[in-house]
């Protein structure tokens, strides 16, 4: 069985607490965004140990602690009867860029263990299992645009339908951590009242709808600030970093398609529609 797990994007990030096991409360709308990695699975015979295949971009540390298999693994713990499985994933979505690309690849292969073996988990459950492998992986369970709050892990209803918007993510190159980003920031109230802000047209956004590790990592990363102006010179309604970056897109309202971008040639780029 085969599977495409796709990235996402924050629009507005409100770091607003420190808890007290060392997360983050924040604020966020998640969006779905069509950028995909490939993720394969093929039941192993049983004699055999479960394994993972990399191909595509590398991926830093062991692959033994790869979400795929940690997801696998977390299954196979309750359900013990679950045979050995071979997983081919063929990274693509940049790592580090504040798109959830290892997120997404921990939900998805949780969803194909559930299908390929019928387990017959319902969404609720799976996203209880996806919160244990990391705080943004359950928003991949359903796959659609969410107000996220607490750890980014519990989500609320948004009526917010971006599908057909042309939309540019360029990723520079900047590996940043999630951890090292959080640690840049001084957590604070909300600028703006994100669900009010985000139901107003979409050129309002630019005054209204922030990423606060935009703010903490611009100072430390300029090129984030450099790419941004790019994107709003090359004519996007709204443009932000996503997450916890190093990734900044750019929305295009009214267009069909992506106007041409003057991006550097090792910057990594992205166009097509939500
Ligand atoms: C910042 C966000 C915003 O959508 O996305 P990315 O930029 O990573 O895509 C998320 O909060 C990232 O969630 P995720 O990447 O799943 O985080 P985890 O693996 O659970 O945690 C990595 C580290 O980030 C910090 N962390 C994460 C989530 C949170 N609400 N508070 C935190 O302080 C902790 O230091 C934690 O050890
Ligand atoms: N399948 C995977 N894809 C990407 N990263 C993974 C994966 N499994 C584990 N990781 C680890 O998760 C870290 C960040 O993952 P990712 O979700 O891509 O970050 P971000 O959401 O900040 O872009 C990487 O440093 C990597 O070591």
């Amino acid at each position: 069985m085969l599977t495409f797990p796709n990235a996402k994007l924050n629009l507005g990030l409100y770091v607003t607490a420190r808890r007290p096991d060392g997360y983050h409360t924040l604020e966020s709308a998640f969006v779905p965004l069509p950028w995909c990695d490939a993720l394969e699975l093929v039941p192993a015979p049983a004699n055999q140990s479960s394994s993972l295949a990399l191909t595509g971009r590398p991926i830093p540390g062991d692959p033994a602690t790869n979400l795929c298999l940690r997801a696998y693994e977390l299954l196979k713990a309750d359900f013990p009867a679950l045979p050995p499985v071979q997983l081919h994933l063929h990274k693509i979505v940049p790592i580090g860029a504040g798109l959830g690309g290892g997120s997404a690849d921990a939900a998805f292969a949780l969803k194909l263990v559930n299908s390929e073996f019928d387990l017959g988990l319902s969404e609720d459950a799976l996203e209880s299992y996806a919160r244990r492998l990391g705080a943004d992986c359950a928003f991949f369970i359903r796959n659609q645009p969410v107000l996220a709050v607490e750890k980014g892990d519990v989500f609320e209803p948004l009526d917010l339908n971006l599908k057909g918007t042309a939309c540019a993510v360029i990723y520079p190159g900047l590996h940043i951590s999630t951890a090292e980003a959080y640690g840049r920031i001084t957590p604070r109230p909300p600028q703006h009242e994100l669900r009010a802000a985000l139901a107003q047209p979409m050129a309002t956004w630019r005054d209204t709808v922030s990423n606060d590790f935009e703010e903490a990592l611009t100072p430390h990363y300029p090129v984030l600030g450099e790419i941004k102006q790019l994107l709003y010179a090359a004519g996007a309604t709204y443009a932000s970093l996503s997450g916890s970056g190093s990734a900044v897109y750019g929305l295009f309202s009214g267009h069909e398609t992506v106007p041409s971008l003057s991006a550097k040639d090792d910057y990594l780029l992205w166009t097509g529609l939500l």
